[in-house]
């Protein structure tokens, strides 16, 4: 039997709370990777514990590697992770998880044998097409164009041209694992911008520290030199893109918000969102590490290129619907391909509840209407279930549909949101 829906809470007086996050699913799951294929034993400390997680470390066990965790909380792990020689014949569970479909095929392409990958319904439908065609031409066999797939081994590595304009994780998921290609990899796109390039920098910073020699000095071009991959002892950063729904809240409410443990650089997209909540009319500070975010409760729309920030999308479209000014947001038809196309799915959803929301070839154009109760949709969609929430902290009567699909990145999402709430 489905689950009731989750009555989104109304806020009826401003936050003001700190909110801890867990860390970062996309720093946790290279991390991993990386250690997996490492020249010796490491650690991933603070790494996140979340369905995404949850199935990286179940991909990588199948395919040689032990990991053991230590210091275990609800939210988060150490795993102190020994590499072994990777081993085919394992099936992996891929769920909705791009970091899983896409960083693994090319580890699966080094296995002495066939490896198979399957996922969640719609996980057949995200674009997987490039990146196969890709392992391909650098020595694989890869039986379909999307999961369900099979790839076998052994592939030699070297160049190959492909078109990342669907998704950065084509490119960060070959380089991930080339050092180990004999040849290593030159990946050239060629096509409609890549979108997500801070995830991008994310993949080649954390292979240079791990010694990996990376070229990114030409636009659209990457090239990763053979050689070992360093063992090393990481710690993750908090998930800065799971920060969206709670400083939302802070605009919404005409509350603060704080995030403890704010990275002063960082390549994770999430750190955009100073820019972008000061342009809706926050007020952000960056304090001693911690992010301050102070609202009025009046939301201004903005006109914004998401490009290479797109999974910040379903919470600023979330607030434009609360906006007092249309906002546009543009640059990001490759949302069409994440969770669910997830245009489509803010439009509907915004509309459903009296709203004014249009999808246009790249974007949304949302402009300011009244919003009643409903049900909000969340299309097994960590990020659209978050943007419920973040609408009914104001419109009463919402009810955001499977908020257990914010196990994907965040497990603890509900509880936090309560706890936000409840420390006014
Ligand atoms: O490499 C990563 O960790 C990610 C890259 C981005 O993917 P796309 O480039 O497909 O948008 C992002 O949206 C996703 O949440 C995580
Ligand atoms: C697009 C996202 O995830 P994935 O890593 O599954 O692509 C996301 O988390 O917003």
């Amino acid at each position: 039997m489905p689950a009731p829906h989750w009555p989104a809470p109304t806020a009826a007086t401003p936050v003001s709370a700190t909110v801890p996050l867990p860390g970062s699913k996309s720093v946790t799951n290279r991390a991993l990777v990386l250690a997996a294929l490492a020249d010796g034993p490491g650690v991933v400390r603070k790494a996140l514990r979340s369905r995404d997680a949850d199935l990286m470390v179940a991909a990588l066990r199948a395919l040689g590697a032990r990991l053991e965790p230590s210091g275990e909380t609800a939210a988060s792990v150490d795993w102190h992770v020994t590499p072994g020689p990777i081993r085919g014949g394992a099936a992996i569970d891929a769920g909705l998880a791009g970091t899983v479909m896409r960083f693994v095929p090319p580890i699966a392409a080094l296995a002495d044998g066939p490896v198979s990958f399957d996922g969640d319904p719609h996980a057949r439908k995200r674009p997987m097409g490039p990146i196969l065609d890709a392992l391909r031409a650098l020595g694989a066999r890869v039986d379909h164009d999307a999961l369900p797939f099979t790839v076998s081994g052994p592939l030699t590595g070297g160049e190959v041209t492909l078109d990342a304009s669907g998704s950065s994780q084509f490119v960060s998921g070959l380089m991930l694992s080339a050092a180990r290609f004999a040849k290593g990899v030159t990946v050239r796109h060629v096509g409609p911008p890549v979108p997500s390039q801070p995830h991008i920098l994310m993949t080649v910073q954390m292979l240079r520290a791990a010694g990996v020699t990376v070229d990114d000095s030409e636009p659209d071009v990457w090239r990763v030199e053979p050689g070992p991959i360093a063992a090393q002892d990481v710690t993750v950063e908090p998930d800065l893109s799971n920060a969206a729904p709670f400083l939302a809240a802070a605009l919404v409410t005409g509350g603060t918000v704080t995030i403890p443990g704010w990275p002063r650089a960082t390549t994770q997209p999430g750190d955009a969102l100073r820019g972008l909540l000061t342009s809706m009319g926050a007020a952000v500070r960056h304090d001693d590490g911690d992010l301050v975010v102070t609202g009025t409760g009046e939301i201004t729309g903005i006109d914004a290129d998401l490009r290479e920030v797109g999974e910040l999308t379903p919470t600023i479209a979330a607030l434009a619907a609360l906006a007092a000014t249309p906002t546009r947001i543009r640059g990001v038809a490759h949302l069409r391909g994440h969770e669910t196309d997830r245009l489509a799915a803010l439009a509907t959803e915004i509309n459903r509840l009296g709203g004014d929301a249009e999808e246009t070839a790249d974007g949304l154009v949302v402009r300011p209407r009244p919003l009643h109760g409903g049900v909000f949709h969340s299309y097994d969609d960590h990020r659209m279930a978050t943007a419920g929430a973040v609408i009914g902290l104001r419109v009463p009567g919402v009810e955001v549909e499977n908020i257990a699909t914010t196990a994907k990145t965040l497990p603890e999402f509900a509880g936090m949101w309560a706890a936000m709430l409840g420390a006014r």
